[in-house]
């Protein structure tokens, strides 16, 4: 009972309804005695003495106790439906907002599909154990209890004799529940993995198909799909074995009950009446032990499910606020953010950043260079205290951001991932996404800059098109560019573009970048690239490798230095050159040029573009937006 014991504040909240299950049962059972001492009456007071008058009024009075007993049947009914309703609510609250809040760590680990399992299959194994078993189990002792007494109160000699074959009864069943109760656990264990699978083959669908590997997975959906099967199996095995051997032991104590009790009637000790009477009551006691079966499977396999929902409701929170943490006020926050010697390694990983140093004063633009696995994401995580930094701090405005509340040290930051997630709702929502009270024309606005307005204005239902959990028909740029909307409408003091014009052409990233110039103005922003067209107006680019800093500089001073930075500007350079002859090398030297030209010459041109001259001229442009556009 000890899951059970963890679990109550969630149902004893609605504790009227299970004492209102509780009495309604209770009374229901209460009448349901009633018959067999009817049934004695019947035999020895009306038809062995042929006092037939009362036979009418006997009737009428098994139709009233039938009625009532229905009607308490329905409280019960009810009251057991509310509770398990409301309880099932109140697990299911509690496991999404811890869902909400478990820290990235957590989900590193985590799988979809057995998260899925838990919050459906195993929320509902407890629900119906706490609406419906409980009480079920709750009946089974009182008619146990009830059942006895009655017996006892008839003939104490037959009913200890009748009892002889209970003991074996209950021993087997509790074997049967030691056995049961694993192997349900592995069935879940097994349930879990099988959803997963499918979960990531739909998810993963496309790069299935590309890869042809459809074979495999259905091989390997085929094992998990056995294990299932065969853990089943093993179950019913189980119950196959045990089940019988239950009836055997229940059917006993009839069989000695139509025995002994025949003799007794037979020898006058007890009436025909109440042999009849003590025959309808074993089934009282019988009927509890014949069930015992199924309610402890229905208990142990709601403890199983049961513990899987602790289990989640009890994981610890890796990142949470300090008592006293900091509220940030974005009217205060200015954007100063220092990282002062962090190393910082994933769990049983090796260091992903070593002795990292950084000075990004309010309004900086700081570039972060470097190969796959180099750290830069890490940099950009552990900005946003994904993960907790052990060694070394990290600091926005001079205050350490493990101090700083962790809903408002986010809310100053926006970030464009590479991978863009879209939910399943508007385009316009996706790019309002997180914020309150936006108006149209701001989210309008968002888009042009992100260079997003023209495609979706293609789409039939324009903003009002219903994009899919990916996204599913907008292309990855596209998805870069509503991702990238959505950052710049939320206004941060701290805007984070990880990687986020990796799926758009060099023209378009131009273009996007002409107009960041103008929006990152006043932000802190972090830019990870691979391009460096993309980094060369920062106040400071980093280059990264193996979690090291091995250069810093701006543009023009890394140029001038060998190492990483210019190898990189080569092998760029290089490839635009083998692209296509003559046109290309003409591109690429203008590309050259325009990378070594006066990055304030390019601000300039940048602030001429259409879209800027009409914003700025445009009278719908709400204040606001200019503000956060400035
Ligand atoms: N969630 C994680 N759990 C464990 N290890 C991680 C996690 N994220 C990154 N790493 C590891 O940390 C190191 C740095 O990764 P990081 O993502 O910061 O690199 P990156 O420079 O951003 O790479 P890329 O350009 O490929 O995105 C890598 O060795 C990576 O395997």
């Amino acid at each position: 009972m000890e899951v059970f014991r963890q679990l109550k504040e969630y149902y004893w909240p609605e504790r009227r309804f299970l004492f209102a299950a509780i009495i309604s049962l209770l009374l229901a059972t209460t009448l349901g005695l009633v018959y067999p001492n009817l049934l004695r009456y019947l035999i020895d007071e009306v038809i062995s003495k042929k006092q037939f008058d009362g036979v009418p009024y006997l009737a009428l009075l098994v139709v009233c106790v039938v009625t009532v007993k229905g009607l308490f049947m329905l409280g019960q009914g009810m009251t057991s439906g509310q509770l398990a309703n409301r309880t099932a609510y109140n697990l299911r609250k509690a496991l999404y907002e811890k869902l909400q809040y478990l820290s990235f760590q957590y989900y590193d680990q985590a799988r979809t599909g057995d998260l899925m399992s838990r919050l459906t299959a195993d929320l509902q194994a407890v629900r119906d154990f706490i609406g419906f078993g409980f009480v079920q189990i709750l009946n089974v002792i009182f008619m146990f209890t009830f059942g006895t007494i009655m017996m006892m109160t008839i003939s104490w000699k037959l009913t200890l004799l009748t009892m002889v074959a209970m003991p074996f009864l209950v021993y087997t069943a509790i074997r049967f529940e030691g056995k049961i109760h694993p192997a349900f656990r592995q069935i879940r264990k097994s349930m879990s993995e099988m959803t997963t699978s499918v979960q990531e083959n739909i998810t993963g669908v496309r790069t299935v198909k590309s890869f042809a590997r459809e074979i495999h997975e259905i091989d390997k959906f085929a094992q998990r799909n056995g294990d299932y099967k065969d853990n089943n199996v093993v179950t019913s095995n189980i119950w196959a074995r045990y089940f019988p051997r239950m009836e055997f032991f229940a059917n006993a104590s009839v069989v000695i009950l139509l025995g002994v009790g025949g003799y007794f009637v037979l020898d006058r000790t007890i009436t025909l009446g109440e042999l009849v009477a003590c025959f309808s009551l074993i089934w009282y006691i019988i009927g509890p032990m014949w069930q015992i079966g199924f309610h402890i499977n229905n208990y142990t396999q709601s403890k199983a499910a049961g513990e899987r929902l602790l289990e989640i409701l009890h994981q610890y929170v890796h990142v949470k606020n300090k008592d006293n943490a900091i509220v940030l006020n974005p009217q205060q926050v200015k954007g100063h953010v220092k990282f002062e010697n962090v190393t910082f390694a994933y769990p049983d990983k090796q260091p992903a950043l070593q002795d990292f140093n950084l000075d990004a004063p309010a309004g900086s633009i700081i570039g972060l260079l470097g190969g796959t696995g180099s750290g830069k994401s890490t940099v950009i995580q552990l900005l946003l205290r994904a993960y907790n930094v052990r060694q070394g701090k990290i600091t926005v405005d001079g205050i350490d951001i493990r101090d700083a509340q962790l809903e408002s040290l986010r809310q100053q930051m926006a970030i464009v991932f590479q991978e863009t997630f879209l939910f399943s709702s508007t385009i316009r929502n996706n790019i309002a996404y997180g914020i309150r009270d936006v108006s149209m024309e701001e989210v309008v606005r968002a888009a042009k800059f992100a260079k997003a307005h023209d495609f979706i204005m293609e789409l039939p239902l324009g903003y009002d098109t219903i994009v899919g959990e990916r996204g599913l028909g907008l292309s990855g740029g596209q998805k870069q560019r509503i991702a990238i909307a959505r950052a710049l409408l939320k206004n941060p003091k701290i805007l984070i573009l990880d990687d986020a014009t990796s799926a758009v052409d060099m023209e378009t990233e131009h273009e996007i970048q002409q107009d960041l110039q103008e929006v990152m103005q006043g932000r802190t922003t972090f830019i990870i690239a691979h391009r460096i067209s993309s980094l060369k107006h920062a106040d400071e680019i980093i280059v990264l490798d193996e979690g090291r800093i091995v250069q810093r500089g701006t543009h023009e001073q890394l140029m001038k230095q060998e190492g990483p930075y210019l190898k990189t500007y080569r092998i760029q350079f290089a490839d635009d050159l083998s692209i296509d002859g003559n046109q290309a090398q003409g591109a690429a030297a203008g590309n050259e040029a325009e990378m070594l030209a006066d990055s304030e010459r390019l601000t300039a041109a940048a602030s001429q573009t259409e879209d800027e001259e009409d914003l700025y001229r445009d009278p719908k442009v709400t204040p606001i937006f200019k503000k956060r556009l400035s």
